[in-house]
């Protein structure tokens, strides 16, 4: 039995969540066709699902790692957003995608939307494997979408509950919370 089946419950099979990715991945290699684009893959919880993505785009894509936190192992966000990490490179001129895991409150993305955009890219879009619009704290245009979310606290996938449950292969929910 997995380390996680008796804390955890299947929300988005992995199936479902491969099949959304190859597709979300199909959408964007149209969209980008004949430009350089560049991943914002954002740590630690979008690293599973950008590396897929990305081995699904077909174009030579470039990586870039930006890290921010603001839940700090709990299930309510302190609504300070912090970098832990910052990109390797300059963005200005570049074509960025922001990857991310989870669309929440929104906070997270409204910092990395003023913080890119203030480096002056060629453009800047908004990936996001899931949105919980429930709870939603400030309106955020999204690009692209690979699902809608009740408003539950979900792990896997990358996304944790204290820094644990990233490595689940679904998207799951605590059975006891
Ligand atoms: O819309 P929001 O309410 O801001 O929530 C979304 C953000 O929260 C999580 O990151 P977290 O701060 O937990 O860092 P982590 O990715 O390292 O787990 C998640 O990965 C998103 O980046
Ligand atoms: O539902 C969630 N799960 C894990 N991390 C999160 N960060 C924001 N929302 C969530
Ligand atoms: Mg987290």
């Amino acid at each position: 039995m997995a380390f996680y089946e008796q804390e955890v419950g299947v929300l988005i099979s992995e199936d479902k969540l491969q099949a959304r990715v190859r597709e979300l991945a199909a959408e964007i290699t149209r969209d980008y066709a004949g430009k350089d684009l560049t991943l914002i893959c954002v740590l630690k919880g979008s690293a599973f699902f950008a590396i897929d993505l990305a081995k699904y785009i077909d174009l030579p894509v470039k990586l870039e790692f930006l890290g921010v936190s603001s839940y700090q192992g709990g299930t309510e966000s302190t609504g300070e957003v912090r970098i832990t990490t910052d990109v390797s490179k300059p963005m200005a001129g570049k074509h960025l995608l922001i990857i991310e895991d989870i669309i929440d409150t929104g906070l997270t993305m409204q910092f990395l939307l003023e913080n890119l955009r203030a480096r002056h890219p060629a453009s800047l879009k908004v990936c996001t494997l899931l949105e919980k619009p429930s709870r939603a704290r400030t309106k955020v245009d999204i690009d692209y979408k690979g699902f809608v979310i009740d408003d539950l606290f979900v792990v896997g996938y990358g996304l944790d509950f204290g820094e644990v449950y990233r490595n689940i292969p679904f998207i799951g929910v605590m059975k006891n919370k």
